[in-house]
């Protein structure tokens, strides 16, 4: 379902990728992990198709769900707007439920702003999962969260991947996340600064 041959990938001529493959399955999870500035979130952006200008090959169903580590939330628009303008097709009773999934279901009309930290990153995470698309990728969502938030927050993914059987990428520096979300660590060496490696945990 996602096949990537990412030969090469630079910038402004400097080369921060080589050498990528990956080949997953419906409900396969993989976390990307590896020091800073190596390239996970290149390598996350150009799943994702918002960065084309790589050589290689990359298949991807057409539906894919992103999240960031910021929540990214329109702030002029309430929780429930905010999970409808990204799935116009959600019906009445699919918001509904993800709100509730979420426990933000009395806070429907509610701006973010009036919303906690917490309830913000528990409404992007249902706006991710809300049509369960078939890829999500997940760019250290759960970083700088304190440890209660973290915990349910993991959960909560792990609840709503269980349902949609999607197959995940995540990016984090936390094997921990990993593990918490049942994902093989796929590591991304800085000695060689190329290559990659599948490691089992
Ligand atoms: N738009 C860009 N233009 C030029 N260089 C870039 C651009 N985006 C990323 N880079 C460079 O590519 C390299 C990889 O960056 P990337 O953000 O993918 O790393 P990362 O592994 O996700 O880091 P971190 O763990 O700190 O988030 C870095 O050296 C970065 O400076």
């Amino acid at each position: 379902m996602l096949k990537l041959d990412l030969l090469c990938k630079s910038f402004a001529g400097h080369s921060v990728l080589e050498d990528i493959h990956l080949d997953l399955r419906q409900g396969d999870r993989v976390a990307v992990m590896g020091p800073s500035g190596i390239g996970k979130t290149t390598l996350l952006r150009i799943i994702a198709g918002l960065d084309t200008r790589f050589r290689g090959v990359r298949k991807t169903p057409d539906e894919i769900a992103l999240m960031f580590q910021n929540p990214t939330l329109l702030n002029w628009r309430t929780a429930e707007e905010n999970l409808r303008i990204f799935h116009p097709d959600a019906g009445e009773r699919e918001v509904r439920q993800a709100l509730k999934q979420v426990g933000l279901e009395e806070k429907a009309s509610h701006y973010p702003q009036q919303l906690s930290v917490g309830q913000q990153r528990r409404l992007a995470l249902a706006r991710c999962f809300l049509t369960a698309a078939p890829l999500v990728l997940l760019d250290e969502p759960f970083t700088s969260l304190d440890p209660s938030l973290r915990s349910e927050m993991l959960s909560l993914t792990r609840e709503f991947l269980d349902q949609s059987n999607s197959t995940m990428v995540l990016v984090t520096h936390s094997h921990d996340e990993a593990i918490a979300l049942g994902a093989r660590c796929f590591q991304l060496f800085s000695e060689k600064k190329k290559s990659a490696e599948l490691v089992a945990i």
